[in-house]
């Protein structure tokens, strides 16, 4: 179902840089820099706002990945269903073909939905985030290698794809343990892509806008 509700807070959702102000954040669906070349429906700021449980678990990892020199950088959280209804959108429209030659020059435009698109994301319950690791580099802090970036929407990027060499798969296996250890479920298809479990509302998707 998805709630009717207008607002993060009535319903236990909270920005992440309540707990960690300093958390980088590139929240890419608030801007023109992904896959549909524009800023999607619902996203009125760039920010990063999950269930109360997933966003403490998500601050927990990244205090410990502190401690290790490393860093988690955001690309997504919450997704409105009307963002999600926007992607489908995108999808159907097999002449737009602009995006192909960056984000999924292997595939099919219509084989997108489904596999690296979902029509019912689990991000619109709100205890789902797209991200990867930074490490610091000569005093900055840059992303690590994983072989593909945010949503290239082909195989290569499966977590466990054998296209990726052997340090682009300790990175990836370093950010699924340093999820996991905090109850956080990766999605196979693509290494960037996890979930809190149990999930604090398995049922319900909520559309107010992202703000
Ligand atoms: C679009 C991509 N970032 C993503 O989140 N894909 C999964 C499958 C989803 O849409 O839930
Ligand atoms: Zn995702």
């Amino acid at each position: 179902m998805v709630s009717p509700a207008t607002d993060a807070a009535s319903v236990g959702l909270i920005e992440i840089r309540r707990l960690v102000p300093d958390l980088s954040l590139d929240i890419r669906y608030a801007g023109a820099d992904n896959f549909v070349g524009r800023p999607v429906a619902g996203y009125e700021a760039p920010a990063c706002y999950l269930h109360a449980r997933a966003a403490q678990a998500l601050a927990r990892v990244e205090r410990s990945l502190r401690g290790q020199g490393l860093r988690l950088r955001v690309y997504d959280c919450y997704r409105p269903v009307r963002a999600v209804r926007d992607f489908v959108a995108w999808a159907g429209d097999l002449g737009d073909q602009s995006g192909k030659s960056e984000y999924y020059p292997h595939l099919d435009k219509s084989a997108l939905l489904g596999d690296y698109i979902s029509p019912t994301s689990g991000h619109s319950r709100g205890a789902t985030v797209d991200l990867t690791l930074l490490a610091s580099r000569a005093g900055r802090y840059a992303p690590l290698d994983m072989g593909t970036g945010f949503d290239f929407f082909d195989p290569a990027a499966n977590t466990d794809s054998p296209q990726a060499s052997p340090e682009q798969r300790a990175n990836r296996d370093r950010l699924r343990q340093a999820m996991a250890a905090e109850g956080f479920e990766n999605y196979p298809l693509e290494w960037w892509h996890y979930t809190y479990r149990p999930e604090p509302t398995p049922r319900t998707a909520f559309d107010f806008p992202v703000r």
